[in-house]
This record gives structure tokens, sequence and C-alpha cells, in this order.
């Protein structure tokens, strides 16, 4: 089977967030099974500079407002069908912000323009390649199944998979004569949304199949708490709807290779972490007191419940821990940070920015990791924490309820708890749960139970990588 996956961003060539590791593993976990997943992505300039060989495989000779072509290149196993479309993509910020954050005003050109690629692809235009099927990532990706409906693929099953539902690609009416669709596209039943432009609106009403990435997320964007706005759109497509849950990359993430810990350690040599904790302490130059060091891989933002997380800073010292914090996002939430680290020096610590070797000596060296999400719809640093050791601490939604087993009386009394889940996403909720948290860590049998039980979970994509088989398999039996 052939399927031309399509995404924004892909590990480890360019990566903002969990959908670039979502992206860049799959293909590997699904070829096993027989799936051939090629991934189209944008040529940004990162990634122009890391390809070393490409051949020209396709091209447009006027993509918006100028000729594109389409690279193939095969990049540390990943088969990838790069977009290069400077006029689009060749940019010295991110991939969708400025260096002063802002957003790129021509959003919804480059990532139509991303779409459109796609929807040629599927329609045929590569005289070497056509994919069965089509799997598309958020929103940026998301107007590929509306230019299929118009295009010689009409036919070809899709798949929209919803990372975050927060982030919808909505743009004013005026940008729609630029997209290249018929007037008709301008309706409810495609893009047209609340008098705007939709782009997730309109591949959620397109795509073949719909999905998100765990079965309790997919619950509960059906509510109007956290279906923000698509509620009722999906609850009209109830059959079409799914939700699987996110794996690893377990070679990517294996605290028995990882060259970025101090000493490398598997579930049978758990004592070797502490070399990891005393390296993490020294990164963020904490006191060498006793008692559990917490950390926190995360964008600083409210659905990451960070506000929640600063008004207990005080609690955890007050209790003996340490807090180490790896991110950015909201400056008030960088500032209460900080302010947190200037009140309590050698207890907490936070690094602004992004640093990817750093998040895995974190989750090699503290001995929990806090998560406490507003909404969650998978959620990946609770899976790394599971398979490292670091005990996860999270709100009870979304992915994070369903990959994370709660050291209740009766999980403990089985040996099966896995971490700790909290509701409500409040400081008082967050507190209860750190009570909880002290005092297992304070038995140190009870906590290494725990913490390997966590290590023998099952967190690869093998389970999930079957599922989006059988999903495939079954949409084009359909066709
Ligand atoms: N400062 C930093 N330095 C280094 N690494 C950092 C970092 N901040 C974050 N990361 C890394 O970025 C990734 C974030 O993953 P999350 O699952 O939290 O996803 P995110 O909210 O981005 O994406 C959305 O998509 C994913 C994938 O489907 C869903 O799991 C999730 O629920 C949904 O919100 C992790 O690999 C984490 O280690």
């Amino acid at each position: 089977m052939q399927v031309l996956s399509v995404a924004s961003e892909v590990f480890p060539l360019v990566k903002t967030g969990g959908l670039a590791d979502v992206a860049g593993a799959l293909p590997g976990a699904l070829m096993p099974l027989g799936v051939r997943m090629r991934t189209l992505m944008p040529g940004y300039p990162a990634v122009m500079r890391t390809i070393k060989t490409h051949e020209v495989v396709g091209g447009f000779p006027n993509l918006f407002g100028a000729p594109a072509s389409v690279l193939a290149v095969d990049h540390e196993g990943l088969d990838l069908l790069v977009l290069d479309a400077p006029h689009l993509f060749e940019r010295d910020g991110g991939p969708y912000v400025d260096r002063a954050g802002r957003d790129y005003p021509d959003n919804f050109r480059r990532f139509a323009g991303l779409s459109l690629a796609a929807a040629e692809i599927a329609g045929g235009i590569l005289p070497s390649w056509t994919p069965d099927l089509v799997h598309v990532h958020d929103w940026q990706a998301a107007l590929t199944p509306v230019y299929m409906q118009f295009g010689p693929a009409h036919l070809m099953p899709s798949v929209l998979t919803i990372h975050n539902i927060a982030f919808q690609g909505r743009f004013g009416p005026d940008v729609f004569p630029e997209l290249a669709l018929p007037a008709q596209a301008f309706s409810v039943d495609y893009v047209e949304y609340y008098g705007d432009v939709g782009f997730l609106k309109g591949g959620l009403q397109t795509a073949t199949a719909i999905t998100t990435v765990s079965p309790s997320y997919a619950q509960e964007i059906l509510t109007p708490e956290f279906g923000m706005g698509f509620e009722g759109l999906l609850a009209a497509r109830l059959s079409s709807v799914s939700g699987i849950v996110n794996g690893i990359d377990t070679g990517v993430w294996n605290p028995q290779t990882d060259a970025n810990l101090k000493t490398a350690y598997g579930a049978s040599s758990i004592k070797k972490r502490e070399a990891n904790k005393q390296a993490l302490a020294a990164r963020f130059s904490f006191d060498l007191t006793p008692g559990p060091i917490f950390c926190v891989v995360s964008r600083l933002t409210s659905q990451k419940g960070m506000d929640v997380l600063a008004e207990v800073v005080d609690d955890i010292v007050e209790n003996g821990g340490k807090l180490a914090i790896l991110g950015s996002g909201d400056p008030a939430l960088e500032a209460a940070f900080l302010l947190a680290a200037a009140r309590h020096p050698g207890r907490v610590g936070i690094v602004i920015g992004y640093d990817e070797p750093l998040s895995h000596l974190m989750q090699a060296g503290a001995d929990a990791i806090l998560i406490p999400s507003r909404f969650e719809p998978c959620g990946l640093t609770q899976l790394y924490g599971l398979r490292y050791g670091c005990v996860p601490v999270v709100a009870r939604t979304g992915g994070l309820a369903d990959t994370i087993i709660d050291a209740n009386e009766a999980a403990l009394a089985a040996g099966v708890a896995t971490g700790f889940q909290f509701s409500p996403v409040t400081a008082d909720g967050l507190r209860q749960a750190l009570r909880r948290v002290f005092t297992l860590y304070n038995d140190l049998k009870a906590w290494n139970r725990m913490q390997v039980q966590g290590m023998k979970s099952d967190v690869s994509w093998d389970l999930s990588a079957g599922r989006y088989a059988a999903l495939y398999s079954r949409l084009l039996a359909k066709g």
C-alpha cells in the first residue's frame, strides 16, 4: 500500500512540537506492515541545508506565484518529498512565525501551496509515483482533501489527523479568491466557517476519515468544552471519527543507548539514573539536598496548565522538592518562572528555549515529570517519562488519561501503577497530587517498582501503527 503523508514539520528535520515526532516516526512503524509512507513537507531553509542529495521528481510551473519543484530525498531512513518553493518557504524565522514571533502574513498561501501540491501528487502529477491514499496532519495540510475533491483524485480516500484542534487555520474571507478553489468551495460544506475561511474546517468536512491522537480526546472534542467550535461538525461525522493513541520512536528515546545522557541505564539498572540526576542538578545549579527533582518540558502556555504550576512552585520547594523547567512561550509565564527561580536559588531553575538534548537528560535525571494540561490530545512527554523511569504526574484528560495508570490503592496493590493522575486542573488539584507523589517517593521500594512498571509499558508505535494500517485498509476496501 502506498500512502502520501503531508505534514508541516517532520523530526529530525524540523520540529516545533509533537506533530514532528509523530510525522517522523509513523512511516518507519508502518513499513513492516506493508505500508510505504512517503512524506511531503515544505522545503524550509533548515531542510534545504540538511538534505544532501535529491532527485527532482516533479514540479509546478506556478504554485501560488512562482515555480516549485518536488524533490525526492532519503534522509535517515525517511522517504521524503520536499516541496522546494522558495517564494513560500524560504524565510529566516521559524516554520510559522517570523523572528519576532509573528505569524507570517501569507501563511494561508504557504500552506495552501503545500496542500495543493499534495492533492496534485495524489492526482498523479509525479510520473514515477502515485499514492493509494493520502494522510494529512493538522490545519497546515488540511486543505489537501478539499483540493482533492475538485481534482482528479476525488475518489481517493483521505485521512485527516487532528493533533490539536485549537489550531484551526482560520483566515478572513478575502483570502478565498487566492486559494484557486471553485466558488462553490466557499460554502458550509467546504471551507466557509462563520464567514471566514477555515483550513481545518474544510479538511474536517471533506476527509474520508478523521482521526485524533487518543481515544479520550476523540470523545472530548465532541463536547463544547473541548471541540472549540467543531463539536457539531464532528458529531455529524461521528462514524468517521476515531482516536489512535501516539507511540514514540523507541530508537530515538532509549535510555540504554541515548548519547545525551551522562549514564545509560535500563529497567534492571535503574540505580544508574542517579548519575543523570546529578548531571541534571549540576546543569540547573541545584543544591545537594535530598528530595525529588520534578521536571517540565513544555510550551509554557495555559493549554499546558503552566499558570497552575506557577501557583504551586513554592509548595514544591517547601516540601523538599526541586523544579527544573525547559520551555518557552507566554512571556508572562516565562517571567513568573524566572521570578520563582530567583526566589528559590538552588531549588528552582528554568532554561528558556528549545533544547532537544537537554530534554533527554531531563527525562533521564528527574524523578517525575509534571504535565498539568487543561487539554491534551495525546501528549508525548509522559510517554518519554515512562520509557525513562521519570514518573509522569498528569492531568486526567485526553491522551494523558489514556496512557498513565494512576497510583491509586488498587493499582499499587496490583503492581500496575505507572504515574499519578489528577483533576480538576487547579492549584489545589495539583497540590493534592503532589502530596501523593511525596508520600510515595519516600517509600523507595514502591517508587522504584512504579518506575520499572512504567519502563516496561509498551509505548512503541507497534499497536497504533497497526490501527492506522487497518484504517487505511478499510478505507481502500470501501473505495
Ligand atoms: N523547550 C523544549 N525543548 C526541547 N523539546 C521540547 C521543548 N518543548 C517541548 N519539547 C518537545 O516537543 C514535543 C511536544 O510534544 P507534546 O505531545 O507536548 O505536543 P504538542 O503540544 O507540541 O503537540 C500536539 O501534537 C502532539 C502529537 O500528536 C500531541 O501529543 C499533543 O497532545 C498535541 O498538543 C515533545 O517531543 C517534547 O519533548
